[in-house]
């Protein structure tokens, strides 16, 4: 009977539990520990006030017309007895508060995670301060209760008053160590979260050396403002990392409307597999602290900005008053020469070009002013006036006359701009100033892809140099990769002292810049596997790009066993690409637009620069990949036209005078002056550093040219091999990405049933940029060659 009466009680016990998280009765439970938290804090309050009076009562607890001095009268008087008299004194306070916390957790509906935690600390802390100050005040009963006289009296018994002394010592760096994440190192550098991840991760000893490298730290003591600010920069993140560990409570509200507010059994499913995972990666989260990228290279100082030179530019722009106004009357006079009067006009300087707007009278067509672009810079008699007709969203027509004394824009100023320096941008680049001098600043990530074109010497070598400089200023070696393409062989070789920090090669390769065309395919080829790679990895975390991978990543929901990893960014910049297309033809093209159609979402991105803009190499397909253009000044306005789809380029200053577009708006912009000095310096700063053991390892492709020497064995020959033959036979065509199109196979593949056909004699010998020879003429003798080799 007894039995049955315990699993009856049981089973409505567990009835009752599984009613618990009904939303009525946590709020009301919730509600009711509030009140009563509240209760005993008024109690236990004025129980130091009335303790006195009320001992005497304590016994007539039950007696009606007793009447205690405590604000909750006897109840108040003998809870506060028990817990403040008989219990841990002023330490007891904590215990209202735990009870108030709790309250609200059910009362919010909060996740219970953090609350466990806060109980064991709350506890922790009261039987601390509840010894303390039975030990400090020993006389007053009420500071630290009978708990804490008691235990006081127990220690020092055994350990006598120094031990006590030592006990509550350690007791207080146990509390500040666990509870408030305190370190010695924050005794040393209070102030900013940022040095505390940095001391962390470099023991002292590591400090001096580094102070041993004179010239690296005469630069980081010169200009501590700019390091700091990279800093800053970096160790925003790990600060707010490391919020959520000492307030539970921002955390826990997001998690729980997650999982506790859609009632529908479908939502639920999904919140629980998420959770199971999530669990695991918050723990580690917790242990370990958030996955950092950065931290094989944790000393690597960002370079400082003293390394770029100002041009002699201290100041502003300087104005010319007198130019202002002789160009303001020549186009007043123009204009009216032309029976067109202007209601208002306004100039805005830049560093080389000024922006007259006018607004014209009304009933004057926009058209004519437009036709008359050659003449007004004729009576300027000044190269490079620009005509924009009006200007998009202003309603003004505007007029770009070059400034007689243009001012360069140095990229130390462009740098050092807070624009650029605040830019919370994936992968941010300043390419100089517009016209309205204000510095210019976009997300290669969002480009995703760049093209830069124009004439030799109007100042390419100098906009790839601030793009890559850029990215040196804002990025660890851990978080972009480049690829660098230079069959100039000169340009870009500046780069080779970062190699090890921020290239990337293939394996087999000994020179990370690539100046040799044929090797440009075989990397162009091994990016495509890269690419192919890293959408299997972001298939398998479940996530749309790069951006949310990594930050998966970081929180350690991905398992680095299942074969994740950080990614870097990866940028593949090609310094002439006309050469490049003269040269290997379709065989860099295809790559080309494949990994510019797709890779936007993986974080490899393609900056394509080029000398001749013209149609046979920037194809349409190459075109409608890459929206976001840079034209430099070019020879003639169909060259514009390639490149912008707008006339315009052919009327720049040069000298770094360009016009940028990203879909349909065209602005003008001064791109920002970098000599090969400085960007000498910047490679230098960064590469005396410690470095990776090696550059960036790109995936591993085997070109086609490999495959000569190659003998297959026809057993090892590719499952696929028969149909390959086929296609190539018919088509009369032995090249690989016809394999890879008919029969949908990865690049890899492909190249290696090319190696089996050459070596089964179905096809020739590599022939560079032309496709191989198919030497057997049909299907018949196809199919005669195979039967033979069987036998
Ligand atoms: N932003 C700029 N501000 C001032 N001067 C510049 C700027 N860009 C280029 N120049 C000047 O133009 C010269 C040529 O620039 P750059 O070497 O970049 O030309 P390029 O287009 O790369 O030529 P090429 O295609 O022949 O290599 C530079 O040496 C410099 O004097």
């Amino acid at each position: 009977m007894a039995k049955k009466k315990t699993t009856s009680k049981k089973k409505t016990a567990s009835k009752k539990m599984s009613l618990k998280p009904s939303k009525q009765n946590t709020i009301i439970f919730g509600s009711l520990l509030i009140l009563f938290s509240i209760a005993l804090f008024f109690s236990f309050v004025s129980f130091y006030f009335t303790w006195q009076d009320d001992q005497s009562l304590l016994t007539e607890f039950s007696d009606r017309n007793a009447e205690a001095k405590n604000l909750l009268n006897k109840f108040g008087a003998a809870v506060s007895h028990f817990f403040v008299y008989k219990g841990f004194g002023v330490a007891s306070l904590i215990l209202t508060f735990l009870l108030c916390i709790t309250g609200l957790y059910l009362f919010l509906n909060l996740e219970k995670k953090g609350l466990l935690k806060k109980w064991i600390w709350g506890l922790t802390f009261m039987i601390w301060i509840s010894i303390a100050l039975g030990f400090v005040g020993e006389a007053k009963p009420l500071l630290g209760g009978m708990v804490g006289y008691e235990m006081n009296d127990f220690l020092k018994d055994y350990t006598g008053t120094i031990g006590v002394v030592l006990i509550l010592l350690f007791g207080l760096v146990f509390i500040l160590v666990r509870f408030f994440k305190f370190s010695p190192d924050k005794i040393r550098k209070p102030s900013f979260g940022g040095s505390r991840t940095k001391t962390a991760e470099t023991a002292p000893g590591e400090d001096h050396i580094d102070l041993g490298e004179e010239p690296l730290i005469d630069d980081a003591e010169e200009a501590p403002v700019v390091i700091d600010t990279y800093t800053h920069k970096k160790d925003i993140p790990s600060l707010k990392e490391e919020e959520p560990a000492k307030s539970d409570f921002e955390v826990n509200v997001p998690v729980e409307e997650e999982a506790e507010e859609p009632l529908s059994m479908e939502v639920e499913k999904i919140v629980e597999e998420k959770e199971e995972t999530d669990n695991i990666a918050d723990k580690l989260v917790e242990d370990f602290g958030e996955f950092d990228p950065t931290l094989e290279l944790g000393n690597y100082k960002f370079p400082t900005i003293d390394l770029l030179d100002p041009h002699g530019v201290t100041g502003g722009i300087t104005i010319n008053q007198e130019e202002l106004e002789e160009n303001k009357n020549k186009i007043v006079e123009t204009l009216k020469n032309y029976k067109i009067g202007i209601s208002q006009i306004k100039a805005t300087i830049g560093p080389t070009v000024t922006l007259y707007e006018i607004v014209p009278e009304a009933g004057i067509r926009i058209s004519k002013i437009k036709n008359l672009e050659d003449d007004i810079a004729l009576s300027l008699a000044a190269l490079g006036i620009r005509i924009i007709a009006p200007i998009p969203g202003k309603g003004t027509i505007g007029i770009e006359v070059p400034n007689k004394n243009a001012t360069i824009v140095s990229m130390r100023s462009v740098i050092a701009s807070s624009k650029f320096q605040k830019a919370e941008m994936q992968l941010p680049i300043a390419f100089g100033k517009t016209i309205s001098n204000e510095t210019f600043v976009v997300d290669l990530a969002k480009m995703p892809h760049l093209l830069m074109a124009g004439a030799t010497g109007q100042g390419k070598s100098v906009g790839l140099n601030a793009v890559l400089t850029s990215l040196l200023y804002k990025k660890h070696p851990a978080e972009v990769k480049f690829i660098l393409v230079d069959p100039k062989k000169v340009e870009l070789s500046i780069y080779n002292k970062i190699e090890r920090h921020f290239l990337a090669k293939l394996p087999d390769s000994d020179e990370a810049i690539i100046t040799d065309n044929a090797k440009v395919i075989n990397t162009l080829n091994s990016l495509c596997i890269e690419m192919d790679n890293r959408y299997e990895l972001l298939k398998k975390a479940m996530v749309r790009n790069l951006k949310e991978y990594n930050a998966k990543f970081k929180a350690r929901k991905l398992n680095p066993n299942d074969g994740h990893k950080y990614l870097p960014y990866i940028v593949l910049v090609i310094d002439e690409f006309a050469d490049l297309i003269m040269t290997a033809g379709k065989e860099v093209e295809t790559p080309i637009a494949r990994l510019a159609q797709l890779a936007r979402a993986i974080g490899i991105h393609l900056i394509i620069a080029t000398q001749r803009p013209s149609v046979n190499v920037i194809t349409g397909i190459i075109k409608a990949n890459f929206p976001a253009r840079i034209a430099f000044r070019v020879t003639s306005k169909i060259d514009s036209r390639t490149i912008l789809d707008a006339q315009g380029a052919d009327q720049l200053i040069g000298r770094g005078d360009m016009l940028y577009t990203q879909g349909n708006d065209v602005t003008r912009i001064q791109c920002a002056f970098v000599d090969t000095p400085e960007v000498a310096k910047i490679t230098e700063y960064i590469g005396s550093q410690r470095a990776y053991p090696h550059a960036h390892e790109l995936p591993e492709y085997s070109g086609d040219e490999s495959g000569t020497s190659i003998d297959y064995e026809i057993a090892d020959r590719d499952a696929m091999f028969r149909e390959a033959a086929e296609v190539i036979v018919t088509a009369q065509q032995g090249s690989a990405s016809l394999i890879q199109r008919k029969l949908k196979l990865g690049y890899n593949r492909a190249g290696r049933i090319i190696d089996q056909l050459e070596a089964a004699g179905i096809v020739g010998p590599f022939e560079g940029s032309k496709a191989r020879q198919v030497l057997v003429p049909d299907l018949v003798a196809l199919d005669q060659l195979l039967n033979n080799e069987g036998s």
